[in-house]
């Protein structure tokens, strides 16, 4: 464990724009979406970072935006949502909810609840997810394609022992290209800090623009750097904060 911390460069906020996702990054992974347990210094640690940062500090997510500002209440900076298709504190990449969306959830649910698996409603989307029944994934991956070939408004999007179908077009680097136009985040080194296969276009993006990424856990990445868990990432964290 301690080889990966001490590879990582130390967080200079005076040259950074900060990217973190949430879940498995910032938060440790939960049996449910809902029962994620937050540091009680978090808000208080992103308020500082982006005061240090002059702005440039992004939490860019899959979650629904409304349940980030839920979690993170006290912090009031720049957020996406959505795997990239919601944001506060810039324009909102997808303006108008895509068209099928409620029908698309409706099948979602009730595939879900005929089979015990946990539906997760989203403001741009739906998860499925398959945590109690591993056994599941390969017949939700199935159905969750089928439903993205009849809805071709959406993709489908692999998370953590979950499928989800989100809008089309939408991603996380996408949104980190927007966000680089933003003045606070404009001629900055990009940090991505992400755990997830829906992290890894954005690590590759903070990669090739100048910065780096940052793979928090196990698994095949493309990115430079790593951490081991979301407590080496606020150790981290709170020493380029602090400095
Ligand atoms: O982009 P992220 O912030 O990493 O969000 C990705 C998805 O995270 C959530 O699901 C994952 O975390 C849950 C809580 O730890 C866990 O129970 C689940 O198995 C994981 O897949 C969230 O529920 C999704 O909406 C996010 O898209």
């Amino acid at each position: 464990m301690m080889e990966y911390r001490t590879k990582v460069p130390p967080l200079d906020c005076s040259d950074t724009a900060l990217f973190l996702d949430f879940d498995g990054t910032l938060v440790d992974i939960a049996p449910t979406p809902d029962a994620v347990v937050l540091p009680a210094d978090l808000g208080l640690l992103l308020c500082r970072l982006e005061e240090a940062t002059g702005g440039a500090l992004a939490i860019v997510s899959g979650r629904s935006l409304n349940e980030l500002e839920g979690f993170l209440r006290g912090f009031d900076g720049v957020m996406v949502g959505s795997h990239g298709s919601e944001a506060r504190g810039m324009t909102p990449p997808l303006e108008a909810l895509p068209e099928g969306l409620e029908a698309a959830q409706t099948e979602m649910r009730d595939y879900a609840a005929s089979r015990g698996l946990l539906y997760e409603h989203k403001s741009m989307g739906a998860a499925i997810h398959f945590r109690n029944r591993p056994d599941a994934g390969p017949e939700v991956r199935a159905f969750i394609d089928r439903l993205a070939i009849t809805n071709p408004r959406f993709e489908v999007q692999p998370a953590k022992m979950a499928y989800e179908l989100r809008p089309a077009g939408f991603s996380k680097d996408g949104a980190l290209q927007l966000l680089s136009d933003l003045p606070a985040f404009l001629g900055r080194r990009p940090v991505y800090i992400g755990d997830d296969t829906t992290d890894e276009p954005a690590l590759d993006w903070a990669e090739t623009h100048g910065g780096f990424g940052i793979k928090v856990g196990e698994g095949a990445s493309c990115a430079s750097q790593r951490l081991p868990d979301p407590a080496a990432v606020l150790e981290w964290l709170r020493a380029g904060g602090a400095r």
